[in-house]
């Protein structure tokens, strides 16, 4: 496929997952009310009206029953969409559904379980997460060409965002302190967002992740402990940029970037409760104005309504080019196969089907010259640096400190090469 058919707009991809029955579900010999053609595009959802049984049928970029396996809805869907951000776009998955239908199986999976298997190898339920992360690595060693990994990963909930990577190294307290302390989000100048303070750490392997992803995901556990919030009011997203070096036929050094967002969005029984019945809405109030917001844009964007509404949440606004923009963008749906579930399914799957007319126009970001790049790391390390010594002063560090592991890492090339 030719460039610019690739930089065309192409419709937001939706895939659509159901689990297979859980022990509650079997025990309550709950009736199976979803059937899945598996592979295929379609999925039907049997309702009782009226003493009758009548079937909607919903269809989908491609549909994976309860017999699918993580590999098979990697392997069929996403594969794809990895290699697109190899060769320099961006790309968002999002999984979306009611809580306890997968979504978070579907994202990570058992990634923690990923970095202390056989080297080279996952767990057969790593999900997408460990699996995207391998897929990459896996290319970038085959290239053997220089480049450099980075990731961020940050959780909303109401409205606010935590940094699920800061470190832990500048003392007990002064972390404490700024996990509480919810992250702004700015603007920034060049038409995107921004979180200011947000950890982007760079990894050099799978294993690197993996550690930082449970690490990540402790936290967000421990801070529902603490504050007795659900998972499934709560969204994470995690992001992988990659720079890679490419030499012109002329000699000249360019940088091709990708960026990838994973995002495990809130369970999504709060919209249908708000979304759909606009009194409930009012007494949800602020809980989950993210995922409230998100379905306004979509609706926005699928009926070409003038105005779309990204501004009115953080979560819209940090994902603002994965709806309408130069992302490409694809949701998973999840869905019980459950009668119990049936009015949540139905929302979904209306939801999720409607998102389908969203069209984004793909872009592959542009090539950077390297000297330019590295001029503007340089800025970046001096931001940091004037940042950290504000932070240090605070911590009542000395400055000599900074400046001596300032030196040592000036002179550090920034790009990693791997060698097997
Ligand atoms: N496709 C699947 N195959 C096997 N087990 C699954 C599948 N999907 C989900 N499960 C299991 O169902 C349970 C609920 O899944 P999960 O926690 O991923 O739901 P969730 O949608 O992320 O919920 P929440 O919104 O509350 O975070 C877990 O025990 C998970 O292992």
């Amino acid at each position: 496929m030719s460039r610019v058919d690739k930089e065309k707009s192409v419709n937001v991809q939706v895939l659509l997952r159901c689990r297979p029955f859980s022990d509650d579900e079997l025990r309550s010999n709950a009736p199976q009310v979803v059937t899945c053609n598996d592979y295929q595009r379609e999925v039907a959802v049997t309702q009782t009206i009226a003493g009758k049984q009548i079937d909607r049928v919903f269809t989908f970029d491609k549909v994976f029953g309860p017999t699918a396996r993580q590999r098979d809805l990697y392997d069929q869907a996403i594969i794809p969409i990895v290699n697109e951000v190899l060769e320099g776009f961006n790309c968002t998955i999002f999984a979306y559904g009611q809580t306890g239908t997968g979504k978070t199986y579907t994202m990570e999976g058992e990634c923690r379980r990923a970095k202390s298997g056989p080297e080279g190898q996952l767990p057969s339920d790593a999900g997408v997460i460990p699996r995207a992360v391998k897929q990459i690595f896996d290319t970038l060693e085959r290239q053997n060409t220089e480049y450099s990994v980075k990731v961020t990963f940050l959780e909303l909930y109401n409205e606010e965002i935590t940094d699920l990577l800061a470190p832990e190294e500048i003392s007990k307290v002064a972390l404490e302190e700024r996990q509480k302390k919810p992250l702004p989000l700015m603007e920034d100048g060049k038409g995107g967002v921004l979180v200011r303070g947000l950890e982007e750490e760079i990894v050099t392997n799978c294993s690197e992740i993996f550690s930082l992803l449970e690490r990540g995901s402790a936290k967000r556990r421990t801070a529902e402990t603490l504050l007795n919030k659900q998972s499934s009011r709560s969204h994470s997203l995690f992001s992988i940029t990659i720079h890679i070096k490419e030499a012109t036929p002329e000699g000249e050094e360019l940088i091709k970037c990708g960026k990838l967002n994973l995002v495990d969005l809130a369970g999504s029984e709060n919209i249908c409760r708000s979304g759909a019945r606009e009194g409930r809405a009012r007494e949800a109030g602020e809980i989950n104005k993210s995922l409230l917001t998100l379905g306004r844009v979509i609706t926005a964007l699928v009926e070409h309504l003038g105005h779309v509404p990204y501004r009115d949440s953080k979560l819209t606004r940090l994902l603002r080019d994965s709806l309408g923009g130069r992302t490409k963008t694809c949701i998973i749906a999840t869905v019980s196969p459950s009668v119990h579930c049936l009015e949540e399914t139905l929302s979904t799957l209306d939801y999720a089907h409607r998102a389908k007319s969203i069209k984004n126009r793909p872009e592959v970001n542009q090539k950077m010259m390297k000297s330019t790049l590295i001029k503007d790391l340089y800025g970046e390390i001096d931001r940091l640096k004037a940042r950290s010594m504000l932070h240090v002063k605070r911590l009542g560090c000395t400055f000599q400190k900074i400046d001596t592991s300032w030196r040592r890492t000036r002179g550090r090339p920034w790009l990693i090469k791997l060698s097997k």
